[in-house]
C-alpha cells in the first residue's frame, strides 16, 4: 500500500509546477467547496512568503493541521491505556504516534521517492511488540479517521504495517547537507496528557539551517497570554504559527477561520517591565536558576510557565519578552524540540542563542549540541540578558559543556 502511495506521490510531484511564485498558489479546499461536505484541511494563502520555500510551507501547514485534528480528538477523551512510558521515562501516547504517522505520510507523498528525509521523535519499536498491539490498532484507526475526515485526501485506508512504516520514515539522521524535515509530533506530551498546552512542531532544514517552521498549538488562545492562560475564557483557542526564511512569521487560527497576520517579538527594552516564559515542568528547566537570572535583570513579573514550543509562538507575538531554558545537568537537547520554534522567533525579529551567545546549530544530526541553556529575546535586550545569564551560570558552577 505505501509503495502505491510513494509511486503516486512521484506522479503528483511530476504534475506540480516547480517554480511557483507566491501569488500563483492559493489552493482552497474549504468545507464550502468540498464535494462530500466532509471538510478538509483549510489551505491557506499566505500574506508573506518567499518563493523558494513556499510550497514546503503550504505542505507543512496542511500536514500540521491534519495532525492537530487527530491530537484534539485524542486529548478530548484520553484513556490511561493510550499512554506508555518510554525507556527515558517520558510519556508517549497514541496521539504522538498518530500525529507522526500522519505528518510523515502526508509529506512523503508529495516528494519524489528517495528524496524525503525526516528527523522525528518517535519510533515504532514498542508498537511492534505484543504489548503494543492494542495501541497500534487504535493509532491506525485514528490515522484513518483523520484521513477520511479530509475531503482533499481521497485514498484507501492505511494498514497497521503502513502506519508503522510511516512512523519510521522519521528515522533520518539529518545533518549539514541537503533538505531534512524535523518533526516533534507532540511537543509537551506531559502538557498534552494534563489537558494543557502542547504543539505539533514541524521544521525544515536546508544544508543545516532552519528555513521553515510551522507550529500548531491547539490549546493556545489567539489573544495574549502575557498574564497567564485565563481559565474558562471565551477567547478563541488554537493558533498556527508559520515562518520561513526572509518571509517573516504569521499567526492565524488553527481551524482556518481567519487570515494570517504578521507578528513581531516585543520591543520592550526595559527589563523591569519585561516578562519571561519557561517550561511548566520543573524537571525540564532549573527554575531556581531562571529565577536568579530574572532577579539579576530586575524582571518583576512572575514567569509565564507553559508546556512545549507554544512558548516560542507566544514569544514571537510579544506575549513574553524573554525565554529561558536550562535543563538539569546531563540532559541533551534534540533538534525537534527547537527547530520550528527557533525560526518562528527569528523571523519575528527575535534572537535564539545559547549561554555563549551563539545561535543554535541544527546541522549536527538528531542532537542539538550547545553551550549551557537556550535563551530567546529581542535584539535590543540580547546583550543584557546574555550578561545576566553568564553571571548566574558562572555562580552556579555548571560545567561549560555538558
Ligand atoms: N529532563 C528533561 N530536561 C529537559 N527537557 C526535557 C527533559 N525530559 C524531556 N524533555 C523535553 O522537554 C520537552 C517539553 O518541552 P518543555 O520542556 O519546553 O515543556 S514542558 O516541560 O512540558 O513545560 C519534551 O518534549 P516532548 O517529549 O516532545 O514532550 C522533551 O523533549
Ligand atoms: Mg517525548
Ligand atoms: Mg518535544
Ligand atoms: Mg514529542
Amino acid at each position: 500500500m505505501l509503495k502505491e502511495v510513494v509511486h503516486r506521490s512521484h506522479h503528483l510531484w511530476q504534475c506540480f509546477p516547480r517554480h511557483l511564485h507566491c501569488h500563483d498558489w492559493s489552493p482552497v479546499n474549504s468545507k464550502a467547496r468540498s464535494r462530500s461536505g466532509r471538510g478538509s484541511v483549510s489551505w491557506r494563502k499566505p500574506l508573506f512568503c518567499m518563493a523558494s520555500y513556499h510550497r514546503d510551507v503550504v505542505l507543512a501547514t496542511n500536514a500540521v493541521r491534519l495532525a492537530s485534528r487527530l491530537c484534539q480528538t485524542v486529548q478530548r477523551g484520553l484513556l490511561t491505556q493510550e499512554t506508555q512510558t518510554k525507556s527515558d521515562k517520558s510519556p508517549v501516547t497514541v496521539a504522538d504516534y498518530g500525529s507522526q504517522a500522519l505528518v510523515n505520510w502526508s509529506l512523503a507523498r508529495e516528494f519524489p521517492p528517495g528524496t524525503f528525509s525526516m528527523v522525528a521523535e518517535e519510533g515504532s519499536e514498542d508498537l511492534r511488540t505484543e504489548a503494543g498491539a492494542p495501541m497500534l490498532e487504535r493509532i491506525t484507526q485514528l490515522v484513518n479517521d483523520a484521513i477520511a475526515s479530509d475531503a482533499a485526501l481521497d485514498v484507501a485506508p492505511l494498514s497497521k504495517e503502513d502506519v508503522l512504516e510511516a512512523i519510521d520514515w522519521g528515522n533520518s539522521e539529518g545533518g549539514s547537507n541537503g533538505r531534512h524535515w524535523v518533526l516533534d509530533p507532540i511537543d509537551g506530551t506531559r502538557g498534552f496528557v494534563r489537558g494543557d498546552q502542547y504543539a505539533i512542531a514541524l521544521g525544515l532544514l536546508d544544508n543545516g539551517k532552519v528555513v521553515a517552521g510551522v507550529l500548531g498549538c491547539p490549546n493556545l488562545p489567539m489573544g495574549s497570554i502575557a498574564n497567564g492562560i485565563p481559565a474558562n475564557s471565551s477567547e478563541p483557542v488554537g493558533c498556527l504559527f508559520v515562518a520561513s526564511l526572509g518571509a517573516g512569521t504569521t499567526v492565524e487560527p488553527l481551524d482556518g477561520s481567519g487570515e494570517p497576520k504578521r507578528v513581531h517579538v516585543s520591543d520592550v527594552e526595559d527589563t523591569a517591565i519585561a516578562t519571561f516564559c519557561e517550561s511548566y515542568e520543573s524537571a525540564h528547566t532549573m527554575q531556581d536558576l531562571t529565577a536568579n537570572i530574572a532577579g539579576t535583570l530586575g524582571v518583576k513579573a512572575p514567569p509565564v510557565r507553559i508546556d512545549s514550543q507554544a512558548k516560542y509562538g507566544a514569544m514571537a507575538r510579544g506575549d513574553a519578552v524573554i525565554y529561558l531554558r536550562f535543563p538539569h545537568f546531563g540532559y541533551r537537547e534534540k533538534i525537534w524540540d527547537h527547530a520550528a520554534g527557533a525560526i518562528v522567533i527569528t523571523e519575528a525579529g527575535g534572537e535564539v542563542f545559547d549561554a555563549a551567545g551563539e545561535p543554535l546549530d541544527f546541522s549536527r544530526g538528531r542532537w542539538l549540541d550547545l553551550d549551557t541553556g537556550i535563551i530567546a529575546t529581542n535584539k535590543e535586550l540580547k546583550p543584557v540578558v546574555l550578561s545576566a545569564v553568564q553571571k548566574c551560570v558562572k555562580d552556579l558552577k555548571i560545567p561549560a559543556k555538558h
